[in-house]
This record gives structure tokens, sequence and C-alpha cells, in this order.
């Protein structure tokens, strides 16, 4: 099992590195076009050996992007393919409860409505979506799939998903990938009323599914929060405890990507 995690600055790279070397050392500082991967190989618990490789590949989905989309092809034309990417970070949650003219209540049990991403919880993706990805037009914002091209949504595998979510005690819902980080409750408000599963919104998850997806490597998104999406705080900012929550995710979640393949549909082997 080759895992490819992406995030976008080092000090995010280093909190996952920390997390995976809680059972196995760093091994090595590779050279991929364009950044330099950190090498681990955790002992799983059974199955084939387990390498984890971790990128910082830049702020934003274009750079997450492009360093994926480079460390996927450099390991596939080294005939060392990945069988999973993963975009971890840093991100902001969807902290306050839904209006009620966006909760899906009245169709949904209450069981399966999104929890709310308190500040230093796990958040992991069960759909990575492009939330800004389209047009402004007179009737409000139009998606690309809704002008006719391109895709906005990435799926996760959801039995990972369950498992890495259950392992970590992650709240489990959309996230949300913006250009432009959120200020305003209004501009938060608005990305619930779209999205009403979302959990949290950060800025690399879609640019790292939408490469894996060319490749045909199925791509996972975790995070941890650092703020509420809205009105723009900086004094609230946790970041320091988002980044240690984001060493004990990945202590938990090494281990477990150790025993898994994925078929062609991402499903559990
Ligand atoms: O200047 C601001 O108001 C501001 C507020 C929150 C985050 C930022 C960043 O520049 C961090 C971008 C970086 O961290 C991830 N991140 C963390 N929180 C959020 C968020 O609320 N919305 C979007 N991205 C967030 C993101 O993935 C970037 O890697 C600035």
């Amino acid at each position: 099992m080759r895992v490819l995690i992406v995030t976008a600055v080092p000090a995010e790279r280093d909190a996952v590195v920390r997390g995976v070397g809680a059972t196995a050392p760093e091994l090595a500082e590779l050279p991929v076009p364009g950044g330099m991967l950190h090498r681990l190989s955790p002992a799983p618990p059974a199955g084939p050996p387990l390498t984890v490789d971790v990128l910082a590949a830049g702020v934003g989905p274009a750079a997450a992007a492009a360093g994926t989309a480079a460390a996927l092809t450099a390991a596939a034309v080294a005939r060392t393919p990945y069988d999973l990417a993963v975009s971890a970070g840093i991100g902001g949650g969807f902290t306050t409860a839904r209006p009620a003219a966006t909760t899906p209540a009245a169709t949904t049990p209450a069981a399966a409505r999104p929890a709310t991403a308190r500040l230093g919880s796990v958040v992991v993706a069960d759909a990575i979506v492009a939330a800004d990805l389209g047009a402004e037009t007179p009737d409000g914002f139009a998606a690309v799939t809704d002008l006719g091209f391109g895709t906005v949504e990435h799926l996760p595998p959801a039995p990972l998903v369950a498992a890495v979510a259950e392992a970590t005690d992650a709240v489990r819902g959309t996230v949300l990938t913006v250009s432009t980080v959120t200020g305003s409750a209004e501009r938060a408000a608005e990305l619930l009323r779209r999205h009403p599963c979302a959990v949290a919104e950060a800025m690399e998850g879609f640019g790292v599914a939408e490469a894996a997806a060319a490749q045909s490597v199925p791509a996972l998104e975790v995070r941890t929060v650092s703020n509420a999406v809205g009105p723009r705080d900086r004094a609230a900012w946790r970041i320091g405890e988002a980044l240690e929550a984001l060493t004990g995710a990945f202590a938990t979640i090494a281990p477990l990507l150790g025993t898994w393949t994925f078929d062609p549909e991402g499903t559990r082997q």
C-alpha cells in the first residue's frame, strides 16, 4: 500500500509526519518535480508493507493539484504507483447550527444530519466539493457542471471514510474547497444554503482529488478545525491546537491505512 499525503504548508506536513512517525521513523526526503517528499514506512498491523509519502505542495487548489500530479506521475513512471492520495491540513469548520432554511432536518433523520465541526475537531470528507468553480449569473452562482462541463465533486471511498472517521472520532460530511477564505456570515450562510451537508472548508482538497482522479487514484480529505467559517477573527484562530489534532489523527490513521487495499470501485478487498 502506497499513500501520498498532500498538505499546503510545511507546518501541516510536519504535523502529519509526527503523527505517522508515531509508529515509524522518517526514512528519507526524496525530491519530486517542484517539491520534496518526506517518506515513512509504518509497520502495518497486517497485510503488505505500507509506504507513506508526505508533500507540502502549497496553498490553494492549483498548487495542490500541481504538486499531487507531479508526485503521482513520478511514482507511476517509476512503476511504484500510489494507491491513495490524501489531502490533509487545517481548515475552517462550520461551527454554528444550520439556519432553519438550510437544515435538511425535514428529510434527514437526526443521526444522519451533519454534525458541527468545532475548533480542534477532526473532519473526514465524504464528498470533496469545489464550492466556487463556476460563474455568477443573474440567477446566482452556477457551478461549471450547470454550464455543461467539468466536475465539482469527488467522492472518497465510502468504507475508508467510515473507518477513518470512526477511528478518529471525526465529523463526517462535505468538505468545500474554496479559492477565497470565507470572511463573512453572509458568505458562510450562502455556502451552507448551496451545500447543506458542508462541515468544513479549506483550499486544497478538490485540487488533490482532481489530480488523483485523472490517474484513477482514490482520494481522501482529512482536516482539523483551526477556525470557524464566518466573520474574520484572527484572534480566534487555534492553529497550534489544530496542528496537534492533525498529528493525533494521523497517528491513528496510519496503521489503519496499512490494512487497506482498493479495487477499482474503491471498496475494501
Ligand atoms: O486571513 C484570513 O482571514 C484567513 C482566515 C482563515 C485562514 C486563512 C489562511 O490563509 C489559511 C489558509 C490555509 O489554511 C487552510 N484553512 C484554514 N482555515 C480555513 C478557512 O476557514 N477557509 C479556507 N481555508 C482554510 C486552507 O486550506 C489553506 O491551506 C486566512
